[in-house]
């Protein structure tokens, strides 16, 4: 079945038994999950009716676009690197969006203008000790975030920066180079990363105090950082809003491609696969299955439900997990995502390509190769019997982007409806934070 959005075309065709023999996904299991994402349809329309999930108005929200740009603006003056920090959710989405500005795409993000970015979500001692004594500290900007602004990683990194700054004598100017993200303060319970940072006059934007971080993308949260690497956040929020749309005008849940993705995950996930595989070709979504792995994780895996989101990069890593994927169990959900790059890149000459005994390579771009491994891939996976979905993303831009990234949140709360699990608390994680900072103290 094909399911359009604005952006991309989803292919669940090569998903089911009748398709590709014993591996695939009984339909009639299928079909009557996607009978069952009607009443999640309706939740859906209802909290956006009663302003009861406040995610599902981000992509129609403008008033919280003006502080965004000013502090965009601000965090740039002057600055030659700008530093994020925040954990999880509080900085997979940015990293996610600022992949089509660069960031983090092989061998060219040194070559990205001013400034340089940096994302500090791991907390790694000899890493943060280096990079705090390379950074001019003088021309550097922070952006600290958290939601709740107690997560250990980020509130010590930003004492480690409080204390890099003033040693260097910048003592005086830590409310103009720190900036902060974080949930107001609520009644007596105490905001940590406020209370560290207020003396300094750092200033806040706020964090939605509706929208969890691993929701986050479309809030200040991810749209601050892509402003600030000159990216279009409306676009991202337009983009959303289409993936939203079919939802909102009540389209049948086999014209709702993330009502189809749920159903087929949870069916999987019911026929015994337990790995849901998320197989991008293209460097600039590579942050966004590790953004991905966070939302699917976080929101499903409770109550012994959920299933476990593998990333990979395309082709990179058929030369690392295919083997497995191809040859291994056949538990795994697959979802290749390729996007229109045939007649992209370089082209290959004649004279080479022969040389080397690839005739066929002549002609070529680089583009046309790596959409013809992104289509071998899913076409190999199905012909041996892998259940497969296939997502086509044409034009890979801010628009597609927020589209794609909606689609999964949609997705996600979707099948955790279907699995019966809540999507938005994560209370196993919660414990081992509380232990890790007992033993902490407890030296
Ligand atoms: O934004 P915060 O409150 O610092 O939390 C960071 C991350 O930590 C978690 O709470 C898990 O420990 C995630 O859900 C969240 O995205």
């Amino acid at each position: 079945m094909r399911t359009i959005l604005m952006s991309f075309v989803q292919n669940t065709d090569r998903a089911f038994f009748s398709s590709i023999g014993p591996g695939g996904i009984p339909e009639a299991d299928y079909t009557a999950l996607l009978e069952k994402t009607e009443p999640a349809l309706d939740w859906l329309r209802s909290a956006y009716e009663k302003n009861e999930l406040p995610i599902l108005r981000m992509p129609e929200t403008v008033d919280d676009l003006p502080p965004v740009e000013a502090t965009a603006k601000k965090m740039l003056e002057g600055a030659t690197d700008l530093v994020f920090m925040g954990t999880g959710g509080s900085g997979l989405g940015a990293q996610a969006l600022l992949q089509l500005a660069d960031y983090n795409v092989p061998g060219l993000a040194l070559f990205r203008p001013s400034p340089r970015l940096h994302f500090l979500d791991n907390l790694d001692p000899i890493t943060l000790d280096a990079l705090l004594k390379k950074l001019p500290l003088k021309t550097t900007r922070f952006l600290a975030v958290s939601k709740s602004g107690g997560t250990g990683e980020t509130l010590t990194q930003t004492i480690s920066v409080i204390q890099a700054l003033e040693a260097a004598g910048l003592g005086a100017d830590i409310g103009k180079q720190i900036f902060g993200l974080s949930e107001p303060q609520q009644g007596a319970k105490k905001n940590a990363l406020r209370a560290l940072l207020a003396p300094y006059g750092v200033p806040f934007l706020e964090h939605h105090t509706g929208v969890g971080g691993r929701f986050s993308v479309l809030t200040n949260v991810g749209l601050l950082p892509a402003r600030a690497a000159g990216l279009d956040i409306k676009a991202v929020r337009a983009g959303a809003a289409a993936a939203l749309k079919p939802i909102l005008d009540k389209k049948p849940a086999k014209e709702v491609p993330s009502a189809v993705g749920a159903a087929l995950n949870v069916a999987a996930a019911n026929a015994g696969k337990n790995v849901t595989v998320l197989m991008a070709y293209a460097d600039r979504l590579e942050r966004t299955t590790a953004w991905w792995v966070q939302l699917w994780s976080e929101s499903l895996g409770k109550d012994g439900r959920g299933t476990t989101p593998v990333r990979a990069l395309g082709p990179v890593d058929q030369h690392s997990q295919l083997q497995l994927h191809l040859g291994g169990p056949k538990d795994k959900l697959f979802t290749v995502v390729t996007v229109g790059i045939a007649g992209k890149g370089p082209k290959l000459g004649k004279d080479l390509s022969e040389r080397c005994g690839e005739p066929g390579f002549a002609g070529k771009t680089i583009g046309d190769l790596v959409a013809a491994q992104g289509r071998a891939t899913a076409d190999t996976l199905a012909k041996n019997g892998r259940a497969v979905r296939t997502i086509h993303i044409e034009k890979l831009d801010e628009h597609a982007l927020g589209e794609f990234l909606m689609h999964f949140m949609l997705e996600t709360m979707i099948a955790s409806k279907l699995f019966g699990v809540d999507a938005f608390d994560q209370p196993a994680v919660e414990e081992g934070k509380i232990l890790a900072k007992k033993y902490l103290a407890e030296g």
